[in-house]
């Protein structure tokens, strides 16, 4: 479903390029739960930018569903990125200052999916599904940080996505919550959901299908290098 071919990811800084990934290859099949692990800074966040289409490889290529990406047009894409990707986050992301309820909603309204009394009523449903529909009415700093997540849970999950991408989702959260919030995953994942996750947490890993390494999804000469050596080599 998500087809990685020689894909490679250069930042530039003060005009010079510093390549993090090289040469990634890799198909993360519909249905599969994979979890990654690399070194600090070898670019796994990077690499979840380009699955979930918030960014563009600089080389090779990148199919959704069979369709290469490369063709699509911005508004292509962000059709694409809304109706296929769900995102979660370490430190959450929830905007401080509006409800829980909205939270979860403004997903939906930047999708522009349904009607506004439809739309909070999904919302209200996916809030349900992770404990916390008493919560609707309050502000994420009243929240703690399992219950924080699992807002960003129900936000990532509302537009019923295909695929959740997580970046160490459960770094902040003690085991209680961990083990919680890796339940609400898994069981995404039970009802057909394709989940990618980075994390370093062995409990975590040990829920995926497919544990991955970042290093074996490249050839071993494009290993990355600490970004201080591969700038200092240009
Ligand atoms: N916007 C940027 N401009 C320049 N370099 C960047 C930028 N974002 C990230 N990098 C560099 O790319 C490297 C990979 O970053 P990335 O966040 O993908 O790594 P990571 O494996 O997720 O790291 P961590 O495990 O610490 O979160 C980092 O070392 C960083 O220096």
């Amino acid at each position: 479903m998500l087809q990685l071919q020689g894909v490679g990811y250069a930042y530039r800084l003060n005009g010079r390029q510093v390549r993090v990934l090289q040469g990634v290859t890799h198909t993360f099949e519909r249905g599969s739960f994979s979890s990654l692990r690399a070194p600090s800074g070898s670019g796994k966040t990077t690499l979840l930018n380009l699955l979930g289409l918030l960014d563009t490889p600089t080389e090779g290529r990148y199919l959704v569903e069979g369709r290469d990406t490369r063709h699509l047009t911005d508004a292509q894409k962000s059709s694409l990125r809304a109706r296929t990707f769900g995102f979660l986050f370490q430190n959450f992301r929830l905007i401080p200052t509006r409800t829980v309820l909205e939270n979860v909603t403004l997903a939906l309204d930047i999708s522009a999916q349904g009607p506004k009394r439809a739309q909070r009523e999904a919302a209200l449903r996916a809030l349900e599904q992770v404990g916390l529909a008493g919560r609707a009415e309050h502000v994420p700093p009243e929240l703690s940080g399992g219950e924080a997540q699992r807002v960003a849970f129900a936000r990532a999950l509302v537009r019923q996505p295909e695929v959740l991408l997580a970046d160490e989702p459960t770094g902040n959260l003690d085991a209680a919550n961990r083990d919680r919030l890796l339940d609400l995953i898994s069981a995404f994942h039970a009802r057909g959901g394709t989940v990618v996750m980075v994390t370093h947490d062995d409990v975590a890993a040990a829920r995926a299908t497919h544990p991955l390494r970042l290093e074996a999804l490249m050839p071993a000469a494009a290993t990355p290098l600490p970004v201080a050596r591969a700038a200092a080599r240009g």
